[in-house]
């Protein structure tokens, strides 16, 4: 018998052969390993034989790189302290995030269950309705005005936003990418810009620093202008465009008004995040073209389609809403208050000043 040298690298080898063979027998989509340190990629791609995709998750830079290298497919994981079954869910969703894998679709999930740093679990997962609408596909399919590189990295960013906000407060922001020379002539300075002075390359969304500077200054007022390449432009803008003639979901206020005047005269495409409740929607030619309500996990993007707006109230649950605005109006008259903000359930027309 010849001896097989066993290492922390090579260990895992013969539960990957067995994922591989089980994800074949089971009709899987692939197979997600989550290994926790490195390992002998070069092996891990002959045991993979082509057959059954594997995908491998990391948070590191490093193995991200070794694992492209060897010509695998790497998952990007964010650093997290979260257990495995939150991880295994975050790589899952970053696939299908990146049409990796399919809503629906069913994987084999090779992880450390039992002892640290050590691939001893297996798992059959099937991709749940909750992943059923998230697709790269939406985002590439704007990809003639905006590179979808440009658009992904301002998108992620943008959820980060509503997800975190920041040092304990909602933040919302608006974020106009593309045809910067137009969108700059409509807009003017609210005050002091912090992206002044910095290289280009010093300032391109798609660099991770750049993304937190960004989170920072979302608190202050006015819009970020980014260009083609990622790059911002410009920070703490106010748009000035019309908004005559447009219409938009009750409820959305004077930043969302400005996303969809400033996407209506030229073409860019706008990204707002709402203080209000997290919600990030994408603008095109004036009109909310995508949504993305906010879900817990940190990269957990429900795509929804911009018609997918919450539906008008039943008849039911129209009176019930009579009765509640008979209500509001009764209050009102007693404080004497400005009128709340409507909720989100229909089309309004533009508000006659811009
Ligand atoms: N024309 C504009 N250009 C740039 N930024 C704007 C413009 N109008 C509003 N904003 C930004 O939007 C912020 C909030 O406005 P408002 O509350 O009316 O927005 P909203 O659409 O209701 O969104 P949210 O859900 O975030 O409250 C302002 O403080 C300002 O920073």
């Amino acid at each position: 018998m010849t001896p097989t040298n066993v290492s922390k690298g090579t260990a895992p080898l013969p539960i990957l052969s067995i994922a591989a063979e089980a994800a074949q027998r089971l009709g899987a989509a692939g197979v997600l390993v989550m290994p926790e340190g490195p390992l002998e990629w070069d092996l891990v791609r002959s045991v993979t034989n082509g057959d059954v995709d594997f995908l491998l998750a990391s948070s590191s830079d490093r193995q991200v790189e070794a694992i492209k290298k060897a010509g695998l497919t790497a998952i990007e994981l964010e650093p997290t302290e979260a257990g495995i079954a939150e991880r295994i869910t975050l790589a899952l969703i970053e696939a299908v995030a990146n049409d990796l894998l399919k809503a629906g679709a069913r994987v084999v999930v090779v992880y450390s269950g039992f002892e640290a740093e050590a691939l001893d679990s297996i798992t059959v997962i099937r991709l749940g309705e909750h992943l059923e609408r998230l697709s790269a596909r939406d985002l590439r399919a704007l990809e003639t005005s905006v590179p979808f590189e440009t658009l992904k990295a301002v998108v992620d960013t943008a959820v980060e936003i509503g997800r975190e906000g920041r040092e304990g407060k909602a933040v919302g922001s608006l974020i106009v990418v593309g045809d910067v020379r137009n969108v700059l002539a409509r807009t003017r300075p609210l005050g002091f810009d912090p992206f002044k002075g910095y290289r280009r390359k010093e300032r391109n969304v798609r660099d991770l620093r750049v993304r937190e500077a960004i989170k920072e200054i979302a608190q202050m007022d006015g819009a970020f202008i980014v260009a083609r390449d990622g790059t911002v432009e410009a920070a703490c803008r106010l748009i000035d465009a019309p908004v005559a003639g447009l219409t938009l979901p009750k409820g959305l206020g004077t930043r969302h008004w400005a996303a969809a005047a400033i996407t209506a005269v030229t073409k860019a495409v706008a990204v707002v995040v709402s203080q209000s409740n997290g919600t990030v929607r994408l603008f095109q030619d004036g009109e909310v073209i995508l949504r993305i309500a906010p879900m817990r996990h940190a990269r957990a993007m429900k795509w929804q389609d911009a018609e997918s707006e919450p539906a008008p109230p039943r008849e039911r649950d129209r009176e019930r809403e009579r009765d509640r605005d008979k209500e509001k109006e009764k209050e009102k008259d007693k404080d004497k208050s400005p009128p709340a903000k409507s909720s989100e359930n229909g089309p309004v027309a533009a508000p006659r000043s811009s």
